[in-house]
């Protein structure tokens, strides 16, 4: 959902820069971003290790300071407040990450309520509210359990509910999912797809995992070495043949490693053509074109298809010109890496695979947040 230019965007970024260090050890993490989420958007922004994402976190937190740009957050430009003000500004925006920080000592309750508390609400007003929230995200029954009685997607709906406690103007989830299973994964992106529903909340979510884009986000940005390589509504993104995100978004299953083929790729969208009048021309091609691998996917509610087929080297040229003249696109294509092939190693985390938890300066940095009351 983009938002229509009369209603000022939740998120406005303008050439964001972010240098760290100087001289010939300076490193550019951030490198001119434009970034807007408008009001009840879900944006995803993905990108592989080192890309920039945490470093575009901690400037939308106004944990870090930015080297240039604008980082306007609900009509405040954070990244031009005097230190004092940007507690008040940081409100605007709560924020989840993938090992949710709860205070063990504290019931899930009273964790809820500690930002109210830290803002100076009174008892029974802040009781009220973190109770308010735990039956928002699905845990009002269990609002005297302690922490460590939780499972993994009940502490997120907790660090959820605790983010909500501000009245944030935008949601940020980093990694929201990447320790969770599928089911529970599932049931996560349900929860935040029904809060900005219902709350009109927008949200960004940081993440490595093309199924959460797929599945609850209305935009996408993918981040590469610090600049925007691609970003759009995800109807429109899974719709631009060949490009990284619509191939990631839509995987065709791998071929078995060590096969020499020569694929040619037939990518469309049921908008243009139906799945039936496609199988036709591939039908029609002779010459021993078969498909090796396919899929048809509804994704945003477009349903889009990737066909590879195993043509023989003498036909390849002969097979494009039949598919080119039939209106379709196609493409010699190479059998693909797996999506985050050059992600660096991660280290599990709560027990299940996922990104490697942040650095321990931003965690410290986070944590530091919390604890002033965010
Ligand atoms: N405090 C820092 N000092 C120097 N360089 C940094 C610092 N923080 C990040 N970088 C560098 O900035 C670039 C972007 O890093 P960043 O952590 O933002 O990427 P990322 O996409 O979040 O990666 P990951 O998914 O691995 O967390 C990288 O080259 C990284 O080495």
């Amino acid at each position: 959902m983009t938002a229509p230019t009369s209603v000022p965007p939740r998120i406005h970024v303008t050439d964001l820069r972010k240098v760290y260090g100087d001289g010939e050890r300076a490193v550019v993490a951030l490198d001119g971003v434009d970034l807007t989420v408008g009001p009840g958007e879900i944006h995803g922004v993905v990108g592989r290790s080192g890309a920039g994402k945490s470093t575009l976190i901690r400037c939308l937190t106004a944990l870090e300071r930015p080297t240039g740009g604008h980082v306007v957050v609900d009509g405040v430009d954070i990244a031009a407040l005097p230190e004092k003000e940007l507690r008040a500004a940081r409100r605007r925006i709560g924020l989840v990450f993938q090992n949710v920080n709860l205070l063990d000592s504290r019931t899930i309750l009273a964790n809820v309520a500690y930002p109210l508390e830290v803002a100076g609400a009174g008892r029974a007003q802040r009781a009220a509210r973190a109770q308010e929230l735990l039956e928002i995200v699905g845990l009002g029954d269990r609002a005297h359990a302690y922490p460590a009685q939780l499972s993994g997607g009940q502490r997120q709906r907790v660090g959820i509910a605790r983010a909500l406690a501000a009245e944030p103007a935008v949601l940020l989830l980093d990694e929201p999912t990447s320790a969770l299973d599928p089911a529970t994964t599932r049931q996560i992106l349900t929860l935040v797809r029904e809060l900005r529903d219902r709350l009109g909340i927008s949200v960004v979510i940081i993440t490595h995992e093309m199924t959460v884009v797929r599945e609850v986000c209305d935009t996408v940005t993918l981040l590469e070495h610090g600049k925007v390589a691609e970003h759009g509504p995800v109807g429109e993104v899974v719709a631009r043949y060949g490009t990284r995100l619509a191939r990631e978004l839509i995987p065709v299953p791998d071929l078995p490693v060590g096969v020499e083929r020569t694929l040619v790729e037939v990518a469309y969208t049921t908008d243009d053509v139906a799945t039936p009048q496609v199988l036709r021309v591939v039908a029609g091609l002779g010459g021993g074109a078969e498909v090796a691998a396919g899929v048809i996917e509804t994704i945003a509610g477009r349903r889009v298809g990737r066909l590879q087929l195993d043509v023989s080297a003498e036909q390849v040229e002969a097979t494009l010109a039949a598919l080119h003249a039939a209106g379709l696109h196609a493409v010699v294509t190479e059998p693909e890496a797996p999506a985050d092939a050059d992600q660096e190693p991660q280290p599990p985390a709560g027990g299940a695979p996922g990104r490697r938890p942040p650095a321990p300066d931003v965690a410290d940095a986070l944590r530091t947040t919390f604890d002033r009351g965010l």
